[in-house]
């Protein structure tokens, strides 16, 4: 299929990690708990309630909009957004509309290429309905009702899938290191998906929930209208649902429908001002952000740009890094951190959360194995078994038997190898190569497999050659 100019515009909700919820004290920790515990009659919508604005919400909303290079706004304001839908109990959402917390940043591909971001807003998350596959009915779960989010919505910059895809994962990355968002909680990232080709209508494509999900979603989208434009046949401007399992997006509620939303200003919250002492203390508590950390990684540790990527891919992973660079040569560290203990920890399918050792042991390996006290063999077994079975570097050293053995305890070993074996000495006189490779089994035997077999071969040569 010859390539066909495609636009792709996200908007993706975030859900913050607040202690609370948005305009209530419901606890926001809700996902292990039964449904429906973690409400009150503000966010399950009872008349007569008043939101009250959650403080740190409009500073973590602050936070992100510097970080996405945005505008913050002086003054912003809410706005109902009014549909009929089982998950949302009072009938409207609480969002922004005209005046949206954040608007005109952008964010750095990979690439260099910049993707604008239009606008970021505050609205409340709406409750869940759960279709049960043993019961006839729907039920809803108002847990997540009222959960703040912020919604970030891109200028239709992207060009492919993959493109969205690494957007998605740039919005978690530099979210995460704000610590303001959690990106391993089930749905705490969902995004609408909005593509189109060569002028047709745009397909708006809903209910993806994984960065993974996106790409397959705006993959299929492309596919399927592609085909259309082939055919010579319209592509519809519409509202599209992804099906996860399945892969598919079909069809949902029509354009009418959903833009008769009737937007008007919530008259529960006044205007808002965002003070100047506010931007800046989150100016002040902004830190350092991926992009700038690789490059000083690179620059400060001497490290190669794909390891500093691996190593900044998330903060904690970064903090794990430096950590263990204090006390040791941080190019080894580098390596034995991003190939060998990331790559040990994902073929077990565990994260850093699970990681048993600490800097400091991770650390004390890569010295050891620098002093040549280990070899690399020994490092990564003492790795997988820290991993596995937990124990320190020093006690599984020991248990395994891995420390290498000193030099003259090599030289002794061949001493005692070629006075116990003159046959194999007389055969290697007398041009008979093979008789070096006995010897060195013999010299691994002695040690108990602790020499180096090309560094052994060499000592047994050159002994040979001078005792001849
Ligand atoms: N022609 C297009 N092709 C693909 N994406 C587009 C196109 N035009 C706009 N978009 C993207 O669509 C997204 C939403 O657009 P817009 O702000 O018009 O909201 P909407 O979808 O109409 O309304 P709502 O907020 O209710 O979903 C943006 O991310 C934008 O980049
Ligand atoms: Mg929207
Ligand atoms: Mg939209």
């Amino acid at each position: 299929m010859t390539e066909v100019d495609t636009t792709i515009g996200l908007e993706v909700h975030i859900q913050l990690n607040t202690e609370t919820k948005l305009f209530c004290s419901c606890s926001t920790n809700y996902r292990e708990s039964p449904p429906n515990t973690h409400t009150c009659p503000t966010c399950l919508g009872l008349p007569g309630t008043l939101p009250k604005l959650n403080k740190k919400v409009v500073k973590y909303g602050v936070m992100a909009g510097y970080a996405l290079n945005c505008e913050i706004a002086n003054e912003m304001h809410f706005h109902r957004k009014n549909y009929f839908y089982p998950d949302l109990a009072k009938g409207f959402q609480i969002t922004q509309y005209d005046k949206p917390i954040a608007k005109n940043g952008e964010i750095k591909l990979k690439n260099d290429k910049k993707i604008r971001i239009r606008r970021i807003q505050i609205e409340e998350d709406p409750g869940r309905l759960v279709h049960p596959i043993s019961s006839r009915y729907t039920y809803t779960d108002y847990n997540r009702s009222g959960m703040p989010l912020l919604e970030i919505v891109t200028e239709p910059d992207l060009s492919t899938p993959q493109e969205a895809r690494e957007l998605l994962n740039k919005i978690r990355e530099i979210l995460e290191y704000l610590q303001i968002f959690d990106g391993s909680l089930e749905g705490s990232l969902r995004c609408d998906a909005n593509i189109s080709i060569e002028g047709g209508g745009r397909a708006e494509v809903k209910n993806i929930s994984s960065y993974k999900g996106a790409e397959k979603a705006l993959q299929y989208e492309l596919t399927r209208q592609k085909n259309l434009l082939r055919r010579n046949k319209e592509v519809k401007r519409e509202t599209r649902h992804f099906n996860e399992e399945q892969e598919i997006t079909r069809s949902s509620r029509s354009k009418e429908e959903e833009h008769n939303y009737r937007y008007f200003p919530e008259p529960d919250i006044p205007n808002i001002h965002i003070t100047k002492k506010l931007k800046q203390q989150a100016k002040q508590d902004l830190p350092e952000l991926p992009d700038e950390k690789r490059e000083r990684f690179i620059k400060q540790y001497k490290i190669t740009t794909d390891q500093a990527k691996s190593l900044t891919q998330t903060i904690k992973w970064a903090n794990y890094y430096e950590e263990t660079a204090k006390h040791t040569k941080p190019e080894t560290a580098a390596t034995w951190i991003a190939d060998v203990l990331k790559g040990e920890l994902n073929y077990r399918d565990k994260t850093i959360h699970q990681n048993k050792i600490t800097p400091k042991q991770m650390a004390e390996i890569v010295n050891k194995l620098n002093n040549d006290k280990i070899t690399e063999k020994g490092a990564t077994k003492i790795i997988r078994t820290m991993l596995d079975n937990g124990g320190t570097p020093q006690e599984i050293i020991k248990q395994k038997n891995l420390e290498t053995i000193e030099k003259d305890q090599v030289q002794q070993a061949i001493k005692q190898a070629i006075e116990e074996n003159p046959e194999a000495v007389k055969d290697y006189h007398n041009g008979k190569q093979e008789a070096i490779n006995y010897l060195v089994g013999q010299v691994m035997k002695i040690t108990k497999g602790k020499a180096k077999p090309d560094e052994t071969n060499k000592l047994i040569t050159k002994t040979l050659e001078e005792n001849a």
